[in-house]
């Protein structure tokens, strides 16, 4: 087995070390690329002939995808057996959207669980949207504390969701930074603010400093006994909760087989309930499960989330291309980069495998993005003429929600340009014709010639689709959930775990009290040590 394994990796490399391996524009014109590489998965049209995967290619990486079960392996994380084995856990994110009965955690009925907590939530959103028509107080704002996956996907797709005229606004405090908490407390009453601390853990320190701020703001606009009472908590952790006083009916809890950055979809989403209504988060639900049904049904060449994962072990391992930039040419899509970055570097920055072994070939690339057309006129320049390839997913939403008509069509026309130019590129022959037409001497021609070419050949995949609503970005969300899972089996690393969190986050508990005015430090490196006397003569003592 772990020689078909190896062959089928050698059997890519081969292919990979052909010269021109990178091309992309010869194989534009092969009859039946289009079938191979443009897929629809739901309402997500994705276009990955811009990449430089021949048929050739394809059919190795497939092979590779058989050869390391990746399939099989979808089918064991459905199943709800503990693929998460450093940490001993099943990985359900796909129960959180999928129907009754549907997912097993082990002996537990993990969908039951998730619908009695879809329940509750609906429950208390219609209580909260209508309390003032039944004498109530109506909320008009809603906090959510939270940091990482309780932060990321619902502040994301709060932003993408919501519209003038839905029932409350949404807030995301997530940042320990107190400029954070100083910027957004101005703009809040809390007589009409509820308050969701948002923690699988509940243990997060940032979260919990915040959690203290905005819950003494409330004590002393309302009250002690009255705070109480606009505190929701969201975490697994219900003796933490409780203790911090949140009542136990606001309490809405999840299991651990929910990893924090696959959490969106979870009580951690009840920000975008509030704020968009029901209506939008299961919708939102029902989209990630439309992605779920294609991810669990399609066979390998079919299958999208797959394909797109065995793009990114073309460039990232093959080709040794160490980035990814995420491009959405819509403004409401601008926190969609930050949700991929934790939810694709979070889990594949990982440098052992499974089992503990180091890994053969590079793991997860960086992935970084910003909006069209915004992008183009910040690091865009690296794209086109930079030394190294950095294969880009444009995604592009046909149909906008305002009447502004020119608006869209420069968006539109800006996303494909960059697909195209990075594709095809500018030789010497059109510059030349270009810059000679504008009447330039030929010493000025030939001076400037090699700061305009473009190298070209450079790959992107165009994710598009009808609008942009809870529907389609459900399944966006959970294209790339797949994808990353796929990696993960094509790697043959843990995708869900993090421990490379944890020993920043142990060093940052030491140094706090050194931090103290008047307090010594401890022992650490002379650079460290030699920043804490100046931060502390900074701040002087
Ligand atoms: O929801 P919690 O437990 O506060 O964790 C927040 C985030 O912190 C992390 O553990 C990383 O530090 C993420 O995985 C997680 O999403």
């Amino acid at each position: 087995m772990a020689d078909g394994i190896e062959a089928a990796w050698d059997r890519v490399a081969e292919l990979a070390r052909t010269p021109g391996a990178g091309a992309i524009r010869p194989l534009m014109g092969d009859a039946g690329r289009a079938d191979r590489l443009i897929r629809r998965a739901g309402d997500v049209r994705a276009d990955l002939t811009k990449t430089s995967l021949s048929a050739e290619v394809l059919d190795a990486l497939l092979d590779l995808a058989r050869a390391r079960g990746v399939l099989a392996s979808r089918d064991a994380m459905a199943r709800g057996e503990a693929i998460n084995t450093t940490e001993g856990r099943a990985v359900l994110h796909m129960a959180l959207r999928g129907p009754r009965g549907a997912f097993k955690a082990g002996s537990e009925d993990a969908s039951a669980e998730v619908h009695d907590t879809l329940d509750a939530m609906r429950a208390f959103c219609a209580r909260v949207h209508g309390a003032q028509s039944n004498g109530e107080i109506r909320f008009t704002d809603v906090v959510n504390i939270g940091i990482g996956g309780s932060d990321l996907g619902p502040q994301m797709a709060a932003r993408a969701l919501w519209r003038a005229g839905m029932p409350m606004r949404a807030h995301y405090l997530s940042n320990v930074d107190g400029h954070a908490w100083e910027a957004m407390r101005h703009g809040l009453d809390p007589a009409r603010t509820l308050v969701l601390v948002a923690s699988k853990t509940f243990t997060t320190a940032e979260t919990m400093a915040n959690a203290h701020l905005v819950r003494d703001w409330l004590r002393a606009g309302l009250g002690e006994a009255e705070a109480g009472s606009h505190l929701v908590a969201l975490s697994t952790n219900l003796k933490a909760t409780a203790a911090f006083g949140v009542p136990e009916a606001q309490v809405f809890g999840f299991k651990d087989w929910v990893g924090g950055r696959f959490s969106m979809w979870s009580a951690i989403g009840l920000s975008v309930a509030l704020a968009c209504g029901w209506d939008v988060f299961q919708a939102l639900l029902d989209g990630a499960r439309t992605m779920d049904e294609h991810f669990l049904s399609a066979p390998e060449a079919e299958n999208l989330p797959l394909l797109m994962a065995l793009a990114e072990v073309w460039h990232v391992d093959m080709l040794g291309y160490p980035t990814r930039a995420v491009l959405p040419y819509d403004e409401r899509l601008a926190r969609f980069p930050a949700h991929l970055q934790q939810v694709e570097m979070e889990s594949l920055g990982k440098r052992v495998t499974l089992g503990g072994l180091p890994v053969a070939r590079p793991t997860g690339p960086v992935v970084f993005g910003e909006p069209g057309t915004n992008a183009q006129h910040s690091f865009m320049q690296l794209l086109h003429q930079g030394t190294t390839p950095v294969p880009a997913d444009i995604v592009l939403v046909a149909n906008p929600d305002h009447g502004f008509e020119e608006n869209h069509r420069q968006l539109l026309a800006n996303g494909l340009a960059q697909a195209e130019a990075l594709l095809r590129g500018r030789d010497a022959t059109e510059v030349r014709e270009e810059m000679e037409a504008k009447g330039m001497d030929a010493a000025a021609v030939e001076a400037l010639l090699p700061h305009r070419l473009f190298p070209g050949d450079r790959p992107s995949t165009t994710l598009l689709i009808p609008h942009l609503d809870a529907a389609t970005l459900g399944q966006l969300v959970a294209l790339y959930e797949h994808k990353v899972f796929c990696l993960g089996a094509l790697w043959n690393v843990n995708a869900f775990d993090q421990w490379g969190v944890e020993l920043g986050k142990q060093l940052a508990g030491v140094l706090v009290p050194e931090l103290a005015p008047g307090a010594q430090a401890g022992a650490h490196d002379p650079s460290t040590t030699a920043l804490i006397a100046e931060i502390h003569r900074l701040r002087g003592g």
